[in-house]
């Protein structure tokens, strides 16, 4: 194989809008962009990264600590490529971290496009995806990175030795690996059973942009886990099922009905719990609404938060203003971007 350069840019990517927790996905704007030269003529050595912008300072340039670069390890292990070849990559990210706008997500599919990029392996979109899946174990987030747009997904029912091989803990799936253990890495890594995920994009109506409200501190997906209950009234369950079903379709209807999409992306199944954690929440998505805010479609946490996300046709400048105001009081600093609905992942060669 001749040396080659290329890019791999993935999205930001919102969870859940409202009443689809773990089941719907949108990709925005803010990109991760990872820029690959690969010299297939060198040794292998270990992957030299650099990397700029959001994160930059908590990031591990390590390759076997660097979460992208351990998913591509993955997949390459999982079909018989135990080395990196010699390159460099510079990763370029726009996604801050830890705000519910998909970081962990896209680094993850930046890792499985890298994987299959250098060891040449030409996956389909569903394999790719079951790669994501055995890592980041909610399908939202990673599906939506990867095919773009406004998307809803579900994980298969698998057999039972394919569940079996899917619930290896993350762990064993991404060990961190040591830089000098030459090509005996132990035991293989758990191959990702084929089809996990299943995924349908909805339509979007090309009027709608998002509005990120992002407070200024970090939340892990880990911790706005933990607070959520094992199970839910059926009550609860119907309220987001309504919502959900109505939603999937009036955010694709030209023009939008605001008084049908603000109700439709209301949520009882992880919002009401996750409110402990993000001081405004309830304020900012219950005082802010289409009649007080012209142009206002809906407004929800942003998958696990703490970012707020405000769907709208217009008036945004307003409602990040007042969205700040409430925060403000609460004690919560906060920035805001107008984002658009963008297309999915990309390889590019150079
Ligand atoms: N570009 C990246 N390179 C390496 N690691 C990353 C990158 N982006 C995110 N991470 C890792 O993912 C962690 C954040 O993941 P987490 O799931 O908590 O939040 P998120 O993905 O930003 O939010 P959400 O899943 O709610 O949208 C970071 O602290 C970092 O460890
Ligand atoms: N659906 C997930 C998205 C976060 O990655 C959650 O809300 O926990």
């Amino acid at each position: 194989m001749g040396d080659r350069k290329f890019t791999i840019r993935v999205p930001a990517t919102s969870a859940n809008i409202g009443p689809g927790f773990d089941v719907v996905g949108l990709s925005l704007s803010l990109y991760l962009t990872l820029t690959v030269e690969v010299s297939y003529s060198s040794p292998p050595s270990s992957p030299v990264i650099t990397y700029s912008g959001e994160g930059a300072e908590e990031v591990p340039l390590d390759a076997y600590k660097n979460l992208t670069t351990r998913v591509a390890l993955y997949v390459l292990r999982c079909h018989g490529i135990q080395k990196f070849p010699s390159m460099k990559m510079h990763a370029r990210n726009e996604i801050p971290f830890g705000r519910g706008l998909g970081s962990s997500g896209a680094a993850v599919i930046a890792g499985v496009l890298l994987g299959d990029a250098i060891g040449n392996l030409k996956l389909s979109t569903g394999r790719l995806l079951d790669f994501a899946l055995m890592v980041e174990r909610h399908p939202d987030n990673v599906t939506a990175a990867l095919v773009g747009g406004f998307v809803g997904s579900y994980l298969r029912e698998l057999d039972k030795a394919a569940t079996e091989a899917a619930s290896v803990p993350l762990s064993e799936v991404l060990p961190e690996y040591p830089a000098d253990a030459g090509e005996d890495w132990g035991n293989d890594p758990p191959m990702a059973p084929v089809g996990i995920g299943h995924y349908v994009k909805f339509g979007w109506a090309k009027e709608i942009r998002a509005l990120a409200i992002i407070p200024r501190f970090e939340l892990s997906t880990a911790k706005a886990r933990e607070v959520l209950p094992e199970s839910y009234s059926r009550k609860d369950v119907i309220f987001n099922m309504q919502r959900l079903a109505v939603l999937t379709t009036a955010l694709a209807q030209s023009p939008p009905d605001p008084e049908l999409t603000y109700e439709a992306m209301k949520d009882r199944v992880h919002q009401p719990y996750r409110k402990k954690l993000i001081p405004g929440l309830p304020e900012v998505t219950s005082l802010i609404t289409p009649q007080t805010h012209t142009g206002l479609l809906g407004i929800c946490l942003s998958g696990a938060g703490p970012t707020i996300l405000a769907l709208g046709t217009e008036g945004f400048e307003k409602i990040a203003e007042d969205a700040a105001r409430i925060f403000k009081e609460k004690g919560v600093d906060v920035d805001w971007k107008v984002l658009d609905v963008v297309g999915g992942s990309e390889v590019v060669e150079n």
